[in-house]
């Protein structure tokens, strides 16, 4: 059966025939055969070079060998156990070698889970109720964050079934704008946290301005105020240390997801002793979960992080360059003037002259021109998110050819958008 007949069947059963709402596109998205390396086979016959990679957790690529072997010989010895394992003591290990302000994880499944668990801990330890997160941020499907989201809730915003008595206690602010945040603070005492995404990367790829991660530090400080990077996208993409390493600042509370399970379900909230022994059993401020620390998620995250060496990282932030080079001289050769976005193995055009920084910003992009683009990219054999804010990533198994390759289907595609789009 091909995609199209697969779509027409999952519509009977799948709300919106996809499993979640992100992976919908027109006329109907491609259904997957098979990974490998770098590059994605559908059930059509065609293949493409992936920069979507599941939205970011496959740093390695598809079925890396050595998570490979090492999970199947993990599900040998069993896929659950209700009980500690040594693994996760492993990884816990990992994780706080690498980020300095991590004394202690909480494994959990999903970065949903993650943000939720950061959110109550950080309700808990101030015994204030309000959150501050910034428009176009996505921290996940959860009544208190679905406000102005990002990533597919952009185009949904502030979905029903969520009481208002959740959403009051829930205020965004623009993401770079420093006299928004300091206002809210000022007149506003119950504020428990700020939750940031610290690289935008739900509503496109946007970079912190330089200083305002260092002014949210400050300003949280000050005010008995809990500082919660939301890694999900950035840990262990942009550096070992995530973007606490990155920009050189400590956040109160970290939480992961994504590349922490290797390329299998896993969340992970982190922080220092002195709040994470507040959640239970250490605790009374409760998180728990079946599938916690799950061994065969820990399994292909233990192996993952091990392959993130220094050399990768020098290796992928070359490929990010490569890329991003590439489509800036392919914007000046074709006089467009769009918004290049992105940083290490991270990038997004957005189809707007204007400097994007923060959703407003964004939201100027010509969404017909990303469609048309998109499509002539996946003619072409190259799979992007299916969304202008979506953030497109490389991995550490695409090679040089795969990278010119990819820029030689970006050129068309961008002529080809632009031209059949009226500006
Ligand atoms: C920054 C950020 N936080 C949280 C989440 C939610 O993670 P999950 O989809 O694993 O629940 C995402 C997912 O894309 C994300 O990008
Ligand atoms: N950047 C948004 C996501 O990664 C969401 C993935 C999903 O829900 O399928």
């Amino acid at each position: 059966m091909i995609s199209d007949d697969l779509f027409k069947e999952a519509l009977k059963v799948l709300p919106g025939g996809v499993s979640s709402p992100v992976r919908k596109f027109e006329p109907h998205p491609f259904f997957a055969k098979k990974g490998e390396g770098c590059i994605l086979y559908d059930v059509d016959g065609n293949r493409y070079i992936d920069y979507c990679l599941a939205y970011g957790p496959l740093i390695l690529g598809h079925a890396p060998e050595k998570i490979t072997s090492a999970v199947c010989e993990q599900i040998k010895k069993g896929s659950a156990y209700g009980t500690p394992t040594k693994a996760e003591l492993e990884l816990a290990k990992l994780v706080i070698e690498r980020v300095p302000s991590a004394e202690m994880i909480r494994f959990v499944n999903s970065g949903t889970e993650a943000t939720m668990a950061a959110i109550r801990l950080a309700r808990a330890f101030t015994g204030k109720d309000k959150i501050l997160k910034f428009e176009g941020a996505y921290h996940g499907a959860h009544d208190y964050v679905l406000v102005k989201p990002g990533s597919g809730a952009a185009a949904a915003p502030d979905s029903p079934g969520i009481p208002q008595d959740t959403t009051r206690n829930t205020i965004s602010a623009p993401f770079n704008d420093e006299e928004a945040v300091a206002s809210i603070i000022e007149e506003d005492d119950n504020i428990a946290a700020i939750l940031v995404e610290p690289v935008m990367a739900n509503i496109g790829c946007i970079e912190p301005e330089d200083g305002y991660l260092k002014f949210l530090r400050k300003i949280t400080s000050e005010n008995g105020i809990l500082l919660i990077f939301d890694e999900v996208i950035t840990g262990f993409r942009i550096a070992p240390g995530g973007a606490q390493e990155y920009y050189n600042i400590t956040a109160d509370l970290v939480t992961y997801g994504k590349i922490i399970g290797g390329g299998f379900p896993m969340g992970a909230l982190a922080g220092p002793r002195r709040l994470m022994e507040h959640i239970s059993p250490a605790g009374d401020v409760y998180q728990a979960g079946t599938f916690n620390g799950n061994p065969v998620s820990v399994t292909a995250g233990i192996t993952t992080l091990k392959e993130l060496t220094d050399d990768l990282y020098k290796e992928l932030n070359k490929k990010g360059e490569i890329i991003r080079k590439g489509i800036k001289d392919i914007l000046e050769d074709n006089n467009l003037e769009f918004y290049l976005a992105g940083l290490s193995s991270m990038f997004q055009i957005y189809f707007t002259q204007e400097k994007v920084k923060d959703y407003t910003s964004a939201k100027t992009a010509n969404l017909e021109i990303f469609k048309k683009y998109f499509h002539s990219l996946l003619k072409g054999g190259v799979f992007v998110p299916p969304s202008q804010f979506e953030c497109c990533f490389i991995s550490a198994a695409h090679r040089k050819e795969d990278l010119n390759m990819t820029l030689e289907v970006v050129e068309e595609s961008i002529k080809r958008a632009v031209k059949q789009s009226p500006r």
